[in-house]
Parts: C-alpha cells; structure tokens; sequence
C-alpha cells in the first residue's frame, strides 16, 4: 500500500508532467557497476606488493576492512541489501580468489571462478579490470609505456590474460563484462620526450587488444587522467590520447569525475564524446582539490551528471561505475551512501518534466528556464525514493543508520 506522502508527491509530479511510476520503472532498470576495492582500501589479495602508483592512495585506519574474499563477498552482500534494485561487481585483477599465487602475466580464469558463481548465485553481472599497480614491475610509475620492452611484454600479457577472463566471465554470466584499462604511467617532473612515450604507450594497447573478443562476452574500456600524486607533470594517457584512441579503435571511454581539472565536469563532456563513441563508462567519484576519491554526496555534480544522461538520452550507450575509496569510514555504509547518492540523482532526472525545460531552452525563454529548473528543487523527491525503497524491499531513515551501524559493529573487531 502507498502512503500519503507518495500519493502526494505523485500528484503534485503529475501537475508538472513528470510520472513518478515511469520514473520508479526506469531507476530500476539502470545496474550500478560496485567497485570492490572500496571494501578493502584497494589493497587486494595477492601477497606481491609494490606501489599503487598515479596517485590512488586510501587514507585512514577504520576497523573492518576486508581482509578475504570471503570478508568482502559477506560485505558486499550486506550492502547491495541496503540498496533497492539489482546491481553489478566491478573486480579488479589484484581480488583473485585462490591458494595459488601467479603472477600478474600468469592469471587464469580459474582464478577468479569463485567470484564467477557467487555473481551467479546473487544474480549479479560483473565487470574487470586488469591491474597496472601495486607491483614492483608498476614502481617506474611506468607499464605499457616503460622503455623496457621486457616491462612493457609483462604488462602487455597481463592485459591480454584479463581480456581472457572477461570474456569469460561474460559468457558465464549472459552479461557483457566491461574490461577497464587504467594504467598510472607518468612522470613527476617535465619529460622531455612525451611523444616516444605515448607511442609506447599505444603500441602496447594495440597489441594487448589485438585478439579479437566477443562483444556479446566484454568490451574494452581506456581510462585517461590528467595527473596523479608523484606523476604531477605528466600522464601519459591524457584525456587527449584516449579520447582519440576510443574512436579510432572502437573501445568504450572511461571518464572519471576526478580525472580532470577540478572545475570541469564531466557532465558537460557526456554530449561531446557520446558524438564520436558508441557507449561510455563512467567512473563516478568526488573529487576535493584533486583526484582524492571521496565517497559521492547528492551534490551539483552528481545531479547534473544525472540530468545530463537522461536529458540526453545517453543511459542506453552508458555504463555506470563507482570509483571512490575512504578508509576513514565504515567501507560498508560508504558503498551503500555512494550507491544510493547515484540513484537519487538518476531519480531526480526523471522526475523532471524535460521537455517542458528543453521547450523553454528552444525557444530562448532563459528566463522561464531558469524558473522552472529552481521551482523544481522545490519538489517532494525524498517521498517518492521511499516509495521506491519500500517497493524494493530496503530501508530508509533511521532503519537504514541502524542497519550500517550494527553491520559495521559486528565486523569491526576485523584485525
Ligand atoms: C582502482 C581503479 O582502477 C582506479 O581507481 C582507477 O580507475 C583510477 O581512477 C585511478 O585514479
Ligand atoms: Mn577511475
């Protein structure tokens, strides 16, 4: 049964042009592509170690990190209960699941099977990332673009063996795997030869991405980035030279919300790119003063981010991702606020009456336009995402703080 408060707000929704219901029915159509590595602060189940390099560094000491898979899938569970709808897992090479300990070049997809049937269990679609770091063939700040051919071979068959196990991975589970490529090459101080760098850099992605791959199983994704810590003056896989390689060479484009300079965003990019790609990623993230990987409020960005896919119609060509990680918070309650932030601003964007806004933008009526986008802030969202919780069979308000806290007590004793 409806409560009073929906039924108000679908009326006063309905006096706008905007259906809550069509709404509600579209929200839970669009899958939230988890990233693992906010459970465990990015530190991943290998006992190889080096540095993460380009700048990812989670910072801050709460109890309850995930230290298994077992640790992380028993977390993972938790939280997709808090959040309604069904989403995705984005695994990350580094979280294997197994008593071996191959190298980087020698991953197979058996080791990553377990993840594979507890996906299928939970009726979940995931998606892969090689890993370019925390290895101390990565410690040059240096993979597919090192000088050393014999680097760049190692990094070039890691890169192959994921395209492998996404693949396989797809077909197991009737879903298209997306295969992020993020590598942190860069360099502290001013290089002098960019070029011969970004030509290493894409003859190594040429070769990795030569064997062709189902695209009903995965789909290649680059990832660029304007700087990270300790490569300050340059990165290889600039905006610039992914933005290029995605349409020449037919991969997704992966944006993140913290790559950029910090008064850009990528709402603004999303037409742009969308013009001369088939379908984007989106690492969604919160940037503060540079690429510190906050966990997403309901803020500007997010909202306009939102707005933007669905003004645009771009949901259908889009594949959304969560990238943040902070330590300094329970990592359970961060994916779940994360999660559902980004939801809430999907549903805020349909619950606009579009083309009532995009009629006034027409025909110049800036002046109605602006109007309308600042009455519209005005009305009762918060009514209508109970609605949808309480439909998907998740908490709202006190239920939900009481839910996180007593999770979070019960695996903080985690050493
Ligand atoms: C762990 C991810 O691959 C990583 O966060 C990457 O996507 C990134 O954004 C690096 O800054
Ligand atoms: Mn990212």
């Amino acid at each position: 049964m409806t409560t009073r408060a929906y039924d108000a707000a679908r009326e006063t929704f309905a006096e706008w042009g905007a259906d809550t219901e069509a709404a509600m029915t579209a929200l839970a159509a669009i899958p939230i592509s988890v990233h693992c590595w906010q459970g465990d602060d990015v530190v991943g189940f290998e006992t190889r170690k080096g540095n993460s390099g380009g700048g990812i560094q989670a910072t801050g000491n709460y109890p309850g990190r995930a230290r298994t898979p077992a640790e992380l899938r028993a977390d993972l569970e938790f939280a997709y209960a808090q959040i309604p709808g069904r989403h995705r897992l984005n695994l990350h090479a580094f979280y294997l699941d197994t008593d071996e300990t191959p190298d980087r070049d020698e991953i197979e997809y058996r080791h990553f099977e377990p993840w594979v049937d507890w996906a299928r269990q939970q009726g979940i679609g995931l998606d892969f990332n090689p890993t370019f770091f925390a290895h101390p063939r990565a410690d040059d700040n240096l993979t597919l673009s090192h000088p050393d051919k014999g680097i760049r071979d190692f990094w070039i068959e890691h890169g192959r063996r994921s395209r492998d196990i996404a693949a396989r991975i797809g077909e197991a589970l009737g879903s298209p795997a997306v295969n992020n490529i993020w590598v942190p090459d860069g360099y502290k101080d001013t290089p002098v030869d960019r070029m011969a760098a970004r030509r290493r850099l894409e003859a190594s992605l040429d070769e990795m991405l030569s064997p062709p791959q189902d695209p009903r199983h995965m789909r290649d994704a680059v990832e660029s980035k304007l700087f990270g810590i300790g490569v300050e003056a340059c990165t290889v896989g600039s905006h610039e030279f992914y933005l290029g390689y995605a349409i020449r060479k037919g991969t997704l484009l992966c944006l993140d919300m913290g790559h950029f300079h910090p008064t850009e965003n990528i709402a603004d990019k999303l037409s742009s790119v969308s013009l001369s790609v088939d379908e984007i990623l989106l690492h969604v993230s919160r940037p503060m003063r540079w690429d510190s990987d906050h966990v997403i409020l309901l803020n500007d960005d997010i909202l306009q981010m939102a707005q933007e896919l669905v003004f645009a119609d771009l949901l259908g060509k889009t594949r959304i991702g969560l990238d943040f990680f902070d330590a300094t918070i329970s990592r359970t309650a961060a994916w779940v606020i994360g999660v559902r932030n980004m939801q809430k601003a999907l549903l805020r964007a349909l619950l606009l009456p579009r083309a009532r806004l995009q009629q006034a933008e027409h025909d110049l009526d800036h002046s109605t336009r602006l109007i309308l986008t600042e009455e519209l802030k005005d009305l009762p969202y918060a009514a209508v995402w109970a609605e949808f919780c309480d439909r998907m069979g998740v908490p709202t308000g006190a239920g939900l703080i009481a839910g996180l806290n007593a999770y979070q007590s019960s695996v903080a004793s985690r050493g």
